[in-house]
């Protein structure tokens, strides 16, 4: 058969992980070298998503699903307005895309945006190494940069960490912008856009929302000069621990007890607000198939998780913090891992997943209510006072 893409030329490729261990396979996406931390998505679906999500910014993403590509590249889901994985790794890359609103194959896309990736890898093993020796740098090298193995290995372990890296400003926007509400505006919103997905505002605007997204930068002035009645955090790529100015940001929203919701950085923002440690995971949480347990309701939700760091907060206890009592809220049940926070003596809390649900399940769009009511409340408590 012939082949529509480049993705089954047979230009040779190789992926260097940092202790060692290398995969041979083919050219997948732009020619040439690529370098970042490895880490693997189980999402079946959603690859669009995926890699125009900010927060896979200066990562390498490896696919577990085995056959990626299948429904090409639309205009429609893009997460930000380009692709911001690293590299891409994908074991077996559709020849021939099909779908009503494909534009055009993925292998045209990652080459249009200059997107190195390797084909022909066998992704299960590559991901099992992942999962039992954890995340780790990587190189993808195809072309004339093929080269000697130890060669390549020596570049890719001068390849900065992902510990101790602070990113969001280099993905987020530097111009304030306004997403309009959807229908009758009820409520204004500061958005802190720390590598934010076009879904987030977009899911609430659909509930009256006028969103204000402000760049990663923003002051606690700059959050009050938009008059919210509400202050979001938003996802974003990087080392938490980096994330001062947000800290002192979302501290100056906590004492004024402004309604409050923060999504998977927000959330670890928030947990550094209040006191508790941020920690790297072995390998992290990625994909759209994650089981989050709401301690509130005791309800299991599918959830869409791209985390590579979490909160460090008690489960069993609830926590005196200088904002009043906190409770983890949420749960992961694979592993344990810290996916909510809530404070119980003010309107905020946070999510380490993702409910906008971009790509993934809408088991938790009820998130987007609870924030809203949050403002209700609070607007009725301003007029009776
Ligand atoms: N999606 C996110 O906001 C990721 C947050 C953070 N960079 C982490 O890896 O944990």
């Amino acid at each position: 058969m012939t082949t529509s893409t480049r993705g089954a030329a047979k230009t040779p490729a190789v992926l260097v992980l940092e202790d060692g261990r290398i995969f041979r396979g083919r050219a997948y996406g732009a020619h040439g070298e690529t370098f970042g931390e490895a880490v693997f998505s189980t999402g079946m679906t959603g690859y669009q998503e995926t890699l125009t999500d900010p927060s896979y910014h200066r990562q390498v993403v490896v696919m577990t699903a085995p056959h990626v590509g299948n429904t090409g590249v639309n205009d429609e889901d893009p997460e930000s307005s380009r692709i911001w994985v690293a590299g891409y790794v994908v074991r077996d890359p559709a020849r021939v895309p099909s779908n009503w609103r494909s534009r055009r194959s993925l292998d045209e896309e990652l080459v249009a945006q200059g997107v190195v990736g390797i084909c022909g890898v066998d992704t299960r093993a590559l991901t099992r190494h992942l999962r039992e020796r954890g995340a780790m740098r990587v190189g993808i090298f195809s072309g004339a940069s093929v080269a000697d193995d130890e060669a390549l290995l020596a570049r890719v372990r001068e390849v900065p960490q992902m510990k101790g890296a602070n990113l969001s400003a280099e993905v987020a926007t530097k111009e304030a912008y306004v997403v309009p509400a959807i229908g009758e505006k009820k409520f204004t919103v500061a958005a802190v856009d720390l590598g934010i997905k076009g879904m987030t505002p977009h899911r609430m605007a659909q509930r009256g929302i006028e969103v204000h997204v402000l760049p990663a930068t923003a002051t606690v002035e700059d959050v009050y000069a938009v008059n919210p009645d509400g202050v979001f955090f938003s996802n974003g790529p990087g080392d938490p621990a980096t994330a001062d100015g947000p800290v002192a940001v979302m501290r100056g929203v906590l004492e004024r007890k402004t309604p409050l919701f923060g999504i998977c950085f927000g959330n670890q923002i928030l947990g550094r607000a209040l006191g508790f440690g941020t920690y790297k995971l072995k390998y992290g949480h990625r994909g759209i198939n994650q089981p989050v347990q709401d301690r509130t309701t005791g309800k299991v939700e599918v959830t869409a998780h791209n985390h590579g760091f979490a909160v460090d907060a008690p489960l069993d206890k609830v926590s005196e913090t200088p904002y009043g009592r906190v409770e983890v809220s949420h749960v992961c049940l694979n592993d344990q891992v810290v996916e909510g926070l809530r404070l119980l003596d003010q309107p905020a809390f946070s999510v380490q997943y993702h409910p906008e649900a971009a790509a993934g399940p809408h088991d938790a769009a009820y998130l987007f209510d609870r924030f809203t009511s949050l403002m209700e409340t609070a607007q009725m408590e301003a007029e009776r006072a």
